[in-house]
C-alpha cells in the first residue's frame, strides 16, 4: 500500500446500547461506505470485532483517520475537533453528564490510539448542532450564576439531526422551513429546525431530559428528585441507576426497553408504557412547533422512527390539530414519504445515519492535519 492509495475513514458511534461503526473510502470527490455494522455492548471484544471489520473493508484504501461520535462536547465545540491529550481530558471531565455514552466514546479513542499511534482521530459532537440555539432556549430558570457555570440546555443526537438537515432538501421542498425531527431510538429526542439549523430540542443539560427512552426517564419534576434524595435517602449512584438504567419503557412496562418486544406483548403494562411514549412525543411536538412558530415538515428517524409504523400513526393522529394527515399505506411500508395529499405538513421517515456525518467531519478535520 502506498501513500497514493485512496484515503479511508473508520467511524465509531458508541451509543447507549451498542456500538455502530462504518468504513468510508474516498471515491472521486466523495466518500463511499464500504461497511456499516453494529455490535451489542461496549467492551474490548466489541472493539476487536470493529477493528477486524474496518481492516477487512478498507482495502485498497489506507486508513487516514478515525472519527468518533462524542455525545457531550460542553460549550467549547461548535464543530468537530482533532483528538489531543487535552481534548481527552476535557471529554473525560464531561463523563458524569452522559454516563451511558461518554465513557465509551473516550474508551474507543484510547483503544484506537494504542492500536494506531500517531493516526489522527477526530471527535464529532452531538452537542455541536444545538450550540447556536437562541439563549432563551438554552437557559433554565435558575440563578444567572448557574448559567455562567455552564448549567444550560445542550441537547444531543446532533449528528443524526445534521444528517436529516443534509438529506431533506433533496426530497422535500419545504426542508428549510419549520421542521421537527423525532429521533426515536434507544435514546430518544426531538429537535425543531428552521433554515436547517436547530432552534430548540427536547434534551437538555444531560441526555436524560425530554422523552422517556428505553431505560431513561425523560423530563421529571426536579422536586421529585429532591424527594428521592431526602425522603427515600437514595444515594447519587442509586439515583443515577434509577434515572438512566431502570426507568423509561423498561421501568414503565417492567418487561423491556425494546419497542419491538413491547409492541408484541399483550401485557397491559407494556401497552401503557407505549401509550406514555406516544403521548409525550405528541406533547413535545406541540412545544417544538411553538418554538419554530409553526410546522411545515415532520421527520421520524432512529430505529423506532424508521420502523414502527404504529407509533408514527399514533403520533400523527394526535397531531391532526397541526394539520398532519398520514397516508396509511405509505406509512405501513415506511414511505419514506408518509403524508396524504391533503396534509398541511409533509411527513417523512428517514434512516438515521450518524456515521455518514462522522465520516464527512473526520475527513474535513484530518485533511487539514499535516501528515
Ligand atoms: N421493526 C421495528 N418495530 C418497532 N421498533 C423497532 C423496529 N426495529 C427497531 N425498533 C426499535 O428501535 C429501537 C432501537 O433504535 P436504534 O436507533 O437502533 O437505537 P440506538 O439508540 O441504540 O442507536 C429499539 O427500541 C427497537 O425495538
Ligand atoms: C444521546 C443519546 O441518547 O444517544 P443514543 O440514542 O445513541 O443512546
Ligand atoms: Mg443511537
Amino acid at each position: 500500500m502506498t501513500d497514493n492509495a485512496a484515503k479511508g475513514y473508520a467511524c465509531i458511534n458508541a451509543g447507549s446500547s451498542s456500538i455502530k461503526y462504518a468504513v468510508y473510502v474516498e471515491r472521486g470527490a466523495g466518500l463511499v461506505a464500504t461497511a456499516h455494522g453494529q455490535v451489542e455492548g461496549h467492551g474490548p471484544a466489541q472493539l476487536r470485532t470493529i477493528i477486524g471489520q474496518v481492516e477487512s473493508h478498507l482495502a485498497p484504501a489506507r486508513l487516514a483517520a478515525i472519527g468518533h461520535r462524542v455525545v457531550h462536547g460542553g460549550n467549547n465545540h461548535a464543530g468537530p475537533a482533532l483528538v489531543t491529550p487535552a481534548l481527552l481530558a476535557e471529554l473525560q471531565a464531561l463523563a458524569p453528564l452522559a454516563p451511558l455514552h461518554q465513557p465509551h466514546n473516550v474508551a474507543g479513542m484510547e483503544a484506537m490510539a494504542r492500536l494506531h499511534p500517531g493516526l489522527p482521530q477526530v471527535a464529532c459532537f452531538d452537542t455541536a448542532f444545538h450550540l447556536g440555539n437562541p439563549r432563551v432556549a438554552r437557559l433554565y430558570g435558575l440563578p444567572r450564576a448557574c448559567a455562567d457555570e455552564g448549567l444550560l440546555r445542550y441537547g444531543f443526537h446532533g449528528l443524526s439531526y445534521t444528517h436529516v438537515a443534509d438529506s431533506l432538501p433533496a426530497i422535500e421542498p419545504r426542508a428549510r422551513g419549520r421542521v421537527v425531527v423525532a429521533h426515536l431510538g434507544s435514546g430518544a429526542s426531538m429537535c425543531a429546525m428552521v433554515g436547517g439549523r436547530s432552534v430548540a430540542t427536547s434534551m437538555g443539560f444531560s441526555a436524560l431530559d425530554g422523552l422517556p427512552m428505553a431505560t431513561r426517564c425523560g423530563a421529571l419534576d426536579p422536586g421529585l428528585v429532591l424527594h428521592l434524595l431526602r425522603a427515600k435517602r437514595m444515594t447519587p449512584d442509586a439515583l443515577e441507576r434509577l434515572l438512566y438504567r431502570d426507568s423509561g419503557l423498561l421501568g414503565l412496562s417492567g418487561i423491556s426497553g425494546d419497542m419491538r418486544t413491547l409492541l408484541a406483548s399483550p401485557d397491559p403494562a407494556a401497552r401503557e408504557a407505549v401509550d406514555v411514549f406516544v403521548y409525550r412525543i405528541a406533547r413535545e411536538l406541540g412545544s417544538l412547533a411553538a418554538a419554530a412558530s409553526g410546522l411545515d415538515v415532520l421527520v421520524f428517524t432512529g430505529g423506532i422512527g424508521e420502523h414502527a409504523a404504529d407509533i408514527r400513526a399514533r403520533v400523527c393522529a394526535q397531531a391532526a390539530w397541526l394539520g398532519v394527515r398520514l397516508d396509511a399505506d405509505a406509512n405501513a411500508t415506511h414511505g419514506p414519504r408518509l403524508h396524504a395529499p391533503d396534509s398541511a405538513v409533509a411527513v417523512w421517515a428517514l434512516p438515521a445515519d450518524e456515521e455518514a456525518v462522522i465520516a464527512r467531519e473526520t475527513k474535513q478535520v484530518a485533511d487539514a492535519y499535516p501528515s
